[in-house]
């Protein structure tokens, strides 16, 4: 059975709400460092007054104006820029806002922060507060907010693809049909419980519940099953490269990143730590990673490095096992790797190269770098699973819907188990939905999300 997923656990968006300031809250939302132009974003009940003293004018809503910004404080002027302004409810935290597009200048932007932080009751934006305001007035929930921090992060087109699904509702409304038909279920048994007396399930009612459960429980382990190729895209695929010492791990992992990220030498033992590229191959990510070369060695650093290459190999994706056409006659056994392909290096040097063997390249000649490049993207395509992923896109949604699958797994084992061991279930698998669009236990979430979001989002 399922324990402590009762309704005593809910807390509602009011209690949350309790420890809000009402601050109305300012943030370059525009990148940091000198630019064309810088958005500067204001949020809160005092915003219309601001902008009133600021531009001596309220723009008419979501409309642009052209307007010389001025500092309420010496009736100076600052610049003149774009003003915005949006009364709530119809903005993006839902409370009155406004933009100043101004000019990206440093000395700029700093004279209209220095204006808006001489304003009493108005005070810098803390990372990600105005998604967390969005989230608390109900603009959002909390997985279209993680897909506003993944668009955010996003650096291929996979990524920002699959981050566009996730903000404009995708878990969010599929996980809301699921809901709702387990709280039709719910329902029903909550009714035989009330009217009924104790006993097991009478076979009517189990009928109708496993008609209900079977295909929410079908579905999401097929999400399950999914989830490791959509949270490839958003992490991006992992390849290790490893090989016995001076193979030319490291030239190849240069050759690959169009850079030297990595010191290339004749000595064997050169690279000592993990080395990491991240890699666009076709707009899936990609991080390729460059390992100590294996060996037994009586360096103490050395050593280390080589236990941290068998942890990255173990743990990836795919391992390239890089050695010289003479090298060792199989890839180390303790890669224990996924995948391992076989990689024979300095092509240049070799006179007999039997293709049977595994793929001949030179980083000397670029022979077959190419052809390396295209096998790579093609399998990193596959690994992610061609871009048509599923709604689970980290550990956290993975989380929710396993222990929404447990319970619902249980309930199809034993239909015609006692009620309230069906009602318990039933339970367990909707607070796992709930805790995942974050009806409930969002506080003890948001945290987490937050830490990663910049200031002014
Ligand atoms: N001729 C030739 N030499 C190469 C090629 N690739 C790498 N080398 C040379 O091989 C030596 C070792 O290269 P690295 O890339 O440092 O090898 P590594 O596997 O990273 O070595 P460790 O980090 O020490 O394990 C260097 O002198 C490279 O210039 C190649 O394709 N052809
Ligand atoms: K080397
Ligand atoms: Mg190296």
């Amino acid at each position: 059975m399922t324990q402590g997923s009762g309704p005593t656990n809910v807390r509602k968006k009011s209690e949350i709400c309790a420890g809000m300031s009402t601050d109305t809250i300012y943030a370059v939302s525009s990148g940091t460092g000198r630019a064309a132009i810088a958005v500067v974003r204001l949020s809160g009940t005092a915003t219309r007054a601001i902008v009133k003293s600021i531009v001596r004018r309220l723009p008419p809503p979501r409309t642009a104006i052209l307007a010389t910004l001025r500092d309420p404080a010496t009736q100076a002027d600052i610049d003149s820029g774009l003003v915005l302004f949006f009364p709530a409810p119809r903005s993006f935290t839902g409370e009155d806002c406004a933009e100043f597009h101004i000019h990206g200048g440093r000395a700029v932007v700093a004279g209209l922060l220095g204006a808006l932080g001489g304003i009493d009751g108005v005070r810098a934006a803390e990372p990600g507060e105005f998604t967390r305001r969005a989230l608390l007035n109900s603009k959002l929930d909390l997985a279209q907010v993680e897909g506003i921090g993944d668009l955010i992060e996003a650096e291929t087109e996979w990524q920002r693809r699959q981050a566009m699904r996730q903000m404009q509702g995708g878990l969010s409304r599929q996980t809301a049909q699921w809901r709702s038909a387990l709280l039709e279920a719910s329902a029903l048994v909550e009714a035989e419980i009330d009217f009924s007396d104790e006993g097991d399930v009478p076979e009517a009612l189990s009928r109708r519940v496993s008609g209900v459960v079977r295909p929410v429980h079908d579905a999401l382990r097929a999400e399950l099953a999914a989830a490791k190729s959509s949270e490839r895209i958003r992490e991006g695929v992992v390849i290790v490269i490893s090989g016995p010492p001076n193979a030319g791990k490291s030239t190849l992992l240069n050759a690959l990143a169009r850079r030297d990220a990595a010191i290339v030498s004749h000595e064997a033992g050169t690279t000592r730590d993990a080395i990491e590229v991240q890699l666009d191959l076709a707009g899936y990510a990609v991080t390729l990673i460059d390992t100590a070369g294996l060996r037994e060695s009586a360096d103490m650093v050395e050593q280390i490095g080589v236990a941290r290459a068998l942890e990255k190999a173990q743990n990836a994706d795919l391992v390239l096992w890089l050695s010289e056409a003479d090298g060792p006659a199989a890839p180390d056994e303790r890669l224990g790797a996924a995948e391992v392909w076989r990689i024979f290096t300095k092509a240049d040097l070799v006179v007999n190269k039997d293709a049977e063997r595994g793929l001949f390249i030179s980083a000397e000649t670029g022979e077959n770098l190419d052809l390396l490049l295209d096998r790579l993207t093609q399998r990193a395509a596959q690994l992610s699973g061609e871009g048509h992923a599923g709604l689970i896109t980290r550990e956290r949604h993975r989380k929710a819907f396993a222990a929404a699958v447990d319970a619902l797994a249980r309930i199809d084992a034993d239909p015609q188990a006692p009620i309230e061991f069906l009602a318990e279930d039933l339970r367990a698998a909707l607070f796992a939905l709930e805790r995942l669009i974050g009806r409930v236990d969002v506080e003890d979430i948001l945290g987490d999300i937050f830490s990663r979001f910049c200031i002014g989002k």
